[in-house]
Parts: C-alpha cells; sequence; structure tokens
C-alpha cells in the first residue's frame, strides 16, 4: 500500500502570531510525500530526503492521525504502521510553510495509500496536519493559514483559533522569493513582541478581507520586521516598484508580488544578498496526489 502526494510552499500575507488571524498563498515550489503502510508494523517511521538529522516527528504523527482515523474503518485494510519519506525543494524553516508542505503532502499520501482520498474535505485534511503540528510543538498558533494555502491553493485568509477558512480566492501573480541562508523555527518566534503589534495586524486582516492582498502584504512585511527584528530594507528596496512586499512568516524569507519585469529588477538588488533568489508564480490546486 503506497501513496504519494505533492504540496506546495506558500508566502505570507499576514502573519497569525499578533492576533490569531493569518493570510497566505501557495506559490509553485513542492515537498512531495511517499508513505509506505503495512498491516505487520506497529510503528510509522520517517526520513527526510538529504536531512538525515531533520525532525521527523510532524510527517510521522500525520500518518499515525491517517491511520487512526480511517486505517481500521470498514472495508479498509488494518494498517499499524509504516513509512513516509519527504522530498522538498523548500527551504526548512525559512518562512516559505515547509511545515505545512510536508504535512499536507503526507496526509494525502496516506489517505491515496489507503484509497481514501475521498473520505475527506481538503479543508479537514489540512487541519488534520494543522493537529499533528499542534502535538509536535512545530507551531504557535497550528499555523491553518499556511495549511490552507498550501492545500488548496490560491491565496486564503483564516482563524487560527477556530481553524476557520474566512477567505479563498484564486491568484495569478508572479513571485520573487529571497531566502538568506539562515534558519528560523517558527516555535522560537517572540510571540510577545509580535502581539503588540496586533494593531497592525488588524489592518492588514482587514485590507486582506477587501481583496486588497498586496498592500496587506507590505503592511505585514513593515510591521512583522519592527517587531521580530528583521531589517526592513530588503522592502524598501522593492516597494516603488512591486504590487506587496514582505517578510514571509516569521523569517527569514522575504517575497514579492508584482509585474514581472519589476520583480527582475528588485531581484538585482536581492541577487547581492547571501542565500538565493527565486522567480516563480502563485499556484491554485493546492496539494495534489501523484
Ligand atoms: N520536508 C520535511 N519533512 C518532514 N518534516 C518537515 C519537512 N519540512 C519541514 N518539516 C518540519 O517542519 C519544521 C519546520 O517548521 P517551521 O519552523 O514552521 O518552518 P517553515 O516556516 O518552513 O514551515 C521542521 O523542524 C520539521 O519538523
Ligand atoms: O507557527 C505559526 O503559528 C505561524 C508561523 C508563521 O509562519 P512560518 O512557519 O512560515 O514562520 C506565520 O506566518 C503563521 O501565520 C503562523
Amino acid at each position: 500500500m503506497e501513496g504519494q502526494a505533492r504540496a506546495p510552499a506558500a508566502g505570507t500575507v499576514l502573519n497569525a502570531l499578533a492576533t490569531g488571524r493569518g493570510s497566505a498563498f501557495a506559490i509553485d515550489e513542492y515537498t512531495t510525500a511517499t508513505v509506505e503502510l503495512s498491516t505487520e508494523r506497529e510503528d510509522v517511521t520517517g526520513e527526510v530526503a538529504g536531512a538525515p538529522d531533520a525532525d521527523t516527528r510532524l510527517v510521522e504523527r500525520c500518518v499515525e492521525y491517517v491511520i487512526d482515523a480511517h486505517g481500521g474503518a470498514v472495508g479498509m485494510p488494518a494498517v499499524s504502521g509504516g513509512t513516509v519519506r519527504t522530498e522538498s525543494e523548500v527551504p526548512m524553516a525559512s518562512g516559505l510553510k515547509s511545515s505545512s508542505a510536508a504535512a499536507n503532502a503526507t496526509v494525502m499520501a496516506t489517505l491515496s495509500a489507503l484509497e481514501a482520498t475521498d473520505r475527506m474535505t481538503r479543508e479537514d485534511m489540512a487541519r488534520l496536519g494543522v493537529m499533528a503540528a499542534r502535538d509536535v510543538g512545530v507551531t504557535i498558533t497550528g499555523a491553518f493559514d499556511d495549511a490552507s494555502a498550501s492545500m488548496l491553493g490560491g491565496v486564503t485568509v483564516t482563524d487560527n483559533e477556530s481553524d476557520d477558512l474566512l477567505a479563498r480566492e484564486e491568484v495569478d501573480w508572479d513571485v520573487l522569493v529571497w531566502t538568506p541562508p539562515e534558519q528560523s523555527f517558527s516555535a522560537d518566534a517572540d510571540v510577545d513582541r509580535c502581539r503588540q503589534i496586533a494593531p497592525m495586524a488588524r489592518l492588514v486582516e482587514d485590507l486582506a478581507l477587501d481583496g486588497d492582498y498586496q498592500r496587506a502584504m507590505t503592511v505585514n512585511g513593515l510591521a512583522f520586521c519592527a517587531a521580530l527584528g528583521f531589517d526592513t530594507e530588503p522592502i524598501v528596496e522593492g516597494i516603488s516598484q512591486v504590487e506587496g512586499v514582505s517578510l514571509s512568516g516569521t523569517g527569514p524569507s522575504f517575497t514579492a508580488v508584482g509585474d514581472r519585469q519589476a520583480l527582475e529588477q528588485v531581484r538585482e538588488y536581492w541577487d547581492e544578498r547571501p542565500g538565493r533568489t527565486l522567480l516563480t508564480t502563485t499556484q491554485t490546486e493546492g496539494t495534489q496526489t501523484q
């Protein structure tokens, strides 16, 4: 019993660490999960291709949750364990939602291995991954904003306290990403500092719920760079040319969206910085079985 799925990374419109409400958009960069289930094994073990020391508890917990929910159901094989292997183009702990992509790909791959992808809505698949992320402590709010964008594609606005989807829209943007070489784990973010900028986060939420995602994103970027101690210079370099530019999640990556030529110009500035730049697009299909 084998299943495979791939889930897109995402960038931030509104970081949910200030108010519990967040917004994110899927981008055309992927994490693939391959799950093999067994009726003989009693445990689930995970592996991340190219990262032997990576923390695999999130993807293992995702497989366990799906097995618990569907593994022994009427007409389903009584699976009790298995393996999960992820391969990822998404840099880990860089603000590009590697955790949401890994969880979504794993949940869907496990359901696919059970031939049970029609037993859950895609929103609920994302919620299962969020539950697993909360369990293993890789998130502050659960990050249903990021999980829903990666699962459904497009841009989403969510309430991460109730795991409700407040809005979803399909967008077609060019996207520039700058990823510095450092990592920044969400679980280590200074949440108290983020809560202090709640009035700005509420303004960003209003803009996003009005569909003004790109301006929302820039306000988010300036506010969260200030709260989390990131340099605002990458934003200033892009702000006059692009439609939106922000720190993504808790950093250290930045994303900009807008006209492709403008993004190419901003890329020249960002290429001077350490790390990698990537010119890509938004993604609207979300997580898919392979
Ligand atoms: N490809 C992957 N396979 C398994 N787990 C992953 C993978 N990518 C990320 N994770 C999990 O997500 C954690 C990083 O999450 P987080 O700090 O929120 O970063 P990000 O902003 O990239 O989502 C990792 O420590 C690991 O537990
Ligand atoms: O852990 C969390 O609850 C969150 C982490 C942040 O994302 P990253 O994981 O990309 O830093 C943030 O953007 C998101 O709204 C909520």
